[in-house]
This record gives structure tokens, sequence and C-alpha cells, in this order.
């Protein structure tokens, strides 16, 4: 397949995804939400959403698949197990439960080296929760390049200038074709690009949930370059804000190494509307190392201020 055919297909199966996981946040009952490991959330719509997009590529253009989630804990659940058939079997009909289940454990591929899918089917589950941003996040990676992308961004406002803006937007992009916005409300498309703006017109973003990142570093960093007040938001529709020349940086200053479905779909958004995303060394982000980036720190910008945000990340206290 072509570069902008499957651009086109990564499109469509993520609008069906949208569909999916807007009428699950509006139902969402609470026993549909489940613990894990480290205390995250995780819900119906997360296991739902994976398998749905896994059954359907697999029906396109079947590839390993790096997946946040796997059946393990449905396994062990036949009642939440039953809700998750459910939910993907009205998008296709006839599917069975074990093969919902078999689709969700082929997430487990290590990645590396090779051709996958990198997918995660809901980013921001926290955001999902309080019914605010989230972010579907499908991309294909191959030797560590990202080559296709694609962004649901079901509760995203089309425009912030807006203020009556209806909601709903999809990013997508292909390595050297660009990034292109498209609205759910409408069906309309148009080309993305960061803003040129730098000193004290620029503008950041950074994560909603003060444990994700560390707010007070970017606070430091943000006052170096005397930057207005950040906008906090749930998930990799901050990826998609700067694409779109809405924030001029993106801050992720984690101590804790990044998944690269948390990473990679944003980063190539933004670096096919013309941005840049390194380490907070400045180096360039490979996602061949595995299930992880190897990075616990790194941020996002237009390109114009990059160097300026290295220089204030190397002066800071530690
Ligand atoms: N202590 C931590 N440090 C860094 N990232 C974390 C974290 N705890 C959770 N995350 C990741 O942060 C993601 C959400 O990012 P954001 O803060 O930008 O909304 C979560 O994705 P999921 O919601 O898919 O699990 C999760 O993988
Ligand atoms: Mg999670
Ligand atoms: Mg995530
Ligand atoms: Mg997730």
């Amino acid at each position: 397949m072509e570069l902008a055919e499957l651009r086109a297909m990564l499109r469509e199966v993520v609008v069906k995804a949208c569909e999916l996981t807007s009428f699950l946040q509006a139902s969402l009952l609470k026993d549909e939400v489940l613990s894990k490991g480290d205390f995250s959330p995780v819900t119906v719509a997360d296991f739902a959403c994976q398998a749905l997009i896994t059954l359907l590529l697999d029906q396109r253009y079947p590839l390993p698949m790096v997946g946040e989630e796997d059946a393990k804990a449905l396994r062990e659940n036949a009642a939440l197990a039953g809700k998750v058939h459910g939910h993907v079997a009205k998008f296709l009909p006839g599917v069975t439960l074990e093969e919902v289940l078999d689709a969700l454990d082929r997430g487990r591929h290590e990645g590396g080296l090779g051709t996958f899918w990198v997918l995660d089917p809901i980013d921001g589950t926290k955001g999902f929760l309080r019914k605010a941003q989230y972010a579907i996040c499908l991309c294909l990676v191959k030797d560590g390049d990202i080559l296709v992308s694609a962004l649901g961004c079901p509760n995203l406002p089309v425009s912030f200038a807006d203020p009556e803006s209806p909601i709903g937007c999809v990013f997508h992009a292909a390595k050297g074709l660009g990034c292109v916005q498209l609205n759910l409300h409408d069906g309309a498309e148009h080309a993305v690009r960061v803003d040129a703006l730098r000193g004290a017109d620029a503008t950041y973003v950074e994560s909603y949930e003060s444990a994700h990142s560390s707010h007070s570093q970017h606070a430091q960093i943000a006052e170096r370059l005397k930057l207005g007040p950040p906008r906090r938001m749930d998930s990799q529709c901050k990826f998609g804000v700067l694409a779109r020349g809405e924030a001029s940086l993106y801050l992720r200053l984690s101590d804790r190494d990044q998944s690269i479905w948390d990473i990679a779909p944003g980063a190539m958004v933004v670096q096919e509307a013309g941005g840049q995303v390194t380490d907070v060394r400045g180096r360039p982000l490979s996602f061949s190392a595995g299930r992880t980036v190897g990075v616990p720190a790194l941020f996002a910008s237009n390109g114009m201020m990059h160097e300026e945000v290295l220089k204030a990340i190397a002066g800071m206290d530690s």
C-alpha cells in the first residue's frame, strides 16, 4: 500500500473507534473500570477500542501490534469480557468472544526493529473518566521510523479560537506528506502547521495530571522563557494542539520511561506539521528500542523555539 492509501485507511479506522469510545464515555458504569498493577485505570472502552482497531487492521493490513492493553484481566472477568465482546460486535457482527480476546493478546508484541502497529486505544484514561480530553493513538513503525499516524480526539474543540466550536477531530499524518486535521462534525479536512512564535508570545501545554510530569520543572522553564501560563489537558491531544499552532511547546519532563504508544503517534503528527520532538538533550527519539522509548523526559516544540528550550533545561536547578 502507498503511504497516502495507508493514511486514508488509518483515518477510517480511527473515525470508527471515535464513534465507539464517544458512545462508551457517555454510558460508562462504575463496574466497567478496573485498576491495573500500577494503580492506573483501564475501562471497558480501552479494551473494546483496542480489540476493534486490531480486528479492523487485520482485515486491511495485518501486522504485529504493540498495544497498551491485553486480555489478561478479561480472561479473569467473564462479565466484563462479555461487555467488551458486545461492544466490538456492534461494529463487527459475528465476531466471537475468543477472537476479541485473541486480538487483544496480540497487542503484546515486543517492538524493536521490523514493522508493526503501535496503539494506545485510549490515551488519557483519567481524562476519559473525568469526561475531559483523551485520544485514540495509532501509528505504523518501520525500523524505528514512523510512516503513518492518526490521533483521534473526540472531545477536542475543532478550534480554541471559537468559543462555540464543535468538538471532535482526527489528526493524521504520513511521512513527508504533512499533517491534516479532519473535523468529525462535518467531515471537513485542512492541512495544519505549527506556529512560529517564541519568547513571551509563545504558550505551552502540559499534562492535567501532575503525577505524569513535573509541573514545577515546567514552570521553571516557562519562567526563564517568559512564557504565559500553561494549558493543561490529558492525552496526546496536546501534540495535536501544538501541530495546529494553538500552543508552541509541549513539555513532558517525567522520571518514568515513556511507553512508545504514549509518544510515537503524537510525535509524528507534530513533526509532519513542521515541529520538533526530542529528549531534553536535543536527541531525536527512536522507536526501535522495544515497548518503551528509553527516555523519561522529552518535549515537542514548533521548532522555532527548540534551541532556547534546550538551553533553559540545561540551566535549570535539578
Ligand atoms: N508517573 C507517570 N509518569 C509518566 N507517565 C505516566 C505516569 N503515570 C501514567 N503515565 C502515562 O501518562 C499517560 C497519560 O498522559 P497525559 O498525562 O499526557 O494525559 C497515561 O496513558 P494512558 O492513559 O493511556 O494509560 C500513562 O501511560
Ligand atoms: Mg493506561
Ligand atoms: Mg497512554
Ligand atoms: Mg491508554
